[in-house]
């Protein structure tokens, strides 16, 4: 572990999402500790931005509004290239709130006359940390992953669409990938790269 001077030691993660805590655990946890929201608030922050960087921005100030703690939000969502980039900000929403499975039992269906070559899509994070509340300068990190829509789930690894997003170099899912290797090549990971960089972590 790397011994370094941050200006704090613990941080809010803003996030209800169990799959996401788990991954940005892992990839910050030894370094900072790090809080579930849920310790807090139990009440979502509304997602009424237009971009990944708004919504995270926004659930990251929430947080730490309510907690006194610096906070760290992911904004995170899959493009569909056939879809014009949908379902994008509203990926969650997708099938109006009922959840992974429903997301993406509709996502297969939107995509059932759609051949291979053009079954192309990225997921993609936005990672914001504010220092405070109202904080002017909020620390903002992206990261994409390439990948493709399968015709069907495969894999019991991960969460959300990871089923259905298949990892072309590897020809598996990211659901059929290890914690630990998903981690390594993931939107959220790449984001986190760059963050660790900008906070002076290695
Ligand atoms: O807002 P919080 O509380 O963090 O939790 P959430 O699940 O609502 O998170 P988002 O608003 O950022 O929505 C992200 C959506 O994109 C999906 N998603 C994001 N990252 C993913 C990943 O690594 N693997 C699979 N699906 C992912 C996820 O399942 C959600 O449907
Ligand atoms: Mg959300």
């Amino acid at each position: 572990m790397n011994k370094v001077t941050l200006p704090f030691s613990q941080l809010v993660l803003a996030s209800n999402n169990a799959g996401k805590l788990k991954e940005l655990q892992a990839m910050l946890g030894e370094h900072i500790e790090v809080l579930p929201q849920s310790r807090f608030i139990s009440e979502e922050a509304e997602e009424t931005g237009l971009s990944f960087i708004e919504n995270a921005i926004i659930k990251a100030r929430h947080a730490s509004q309510a907690s006194g703690l610096p906070a760290l939000a992911d904004d995170s969502g899959l493009a569909v290239d056939a879809l014009g980039g949908a379902p994008g900000i509203y990926s969650a929403r997708y099938a109006d709130g009922q959840g992974d499975a429903a997301n993406n039992t509709k996502l297969l269906d939107a995509l059932k006359h759609v051949a291979d070559e053009q079954r192309g899509a990225r997921f993609i994070c936005a990672l914001a940390l504010v220092r405070h509340a109202d904080d002017p300068v909020p620390i903002i990190c992206e990261g994409a992953w390439e990948g493709r829509i399968l015709h069907a789930a495969q894999g019991e690894h991960g969460f959300g669409y990871d089923p259905l997003f298949l990892v072309p170099e590897l020809g598996v899912s990211s659901a059929e990938l290890p914690a630990e290797q998903k981690n390594q090549l993931s939107h959220r990971a790449r984001a986190m790269v760059l963050l660790r960089a900008r906070l002076g972590l290695v």
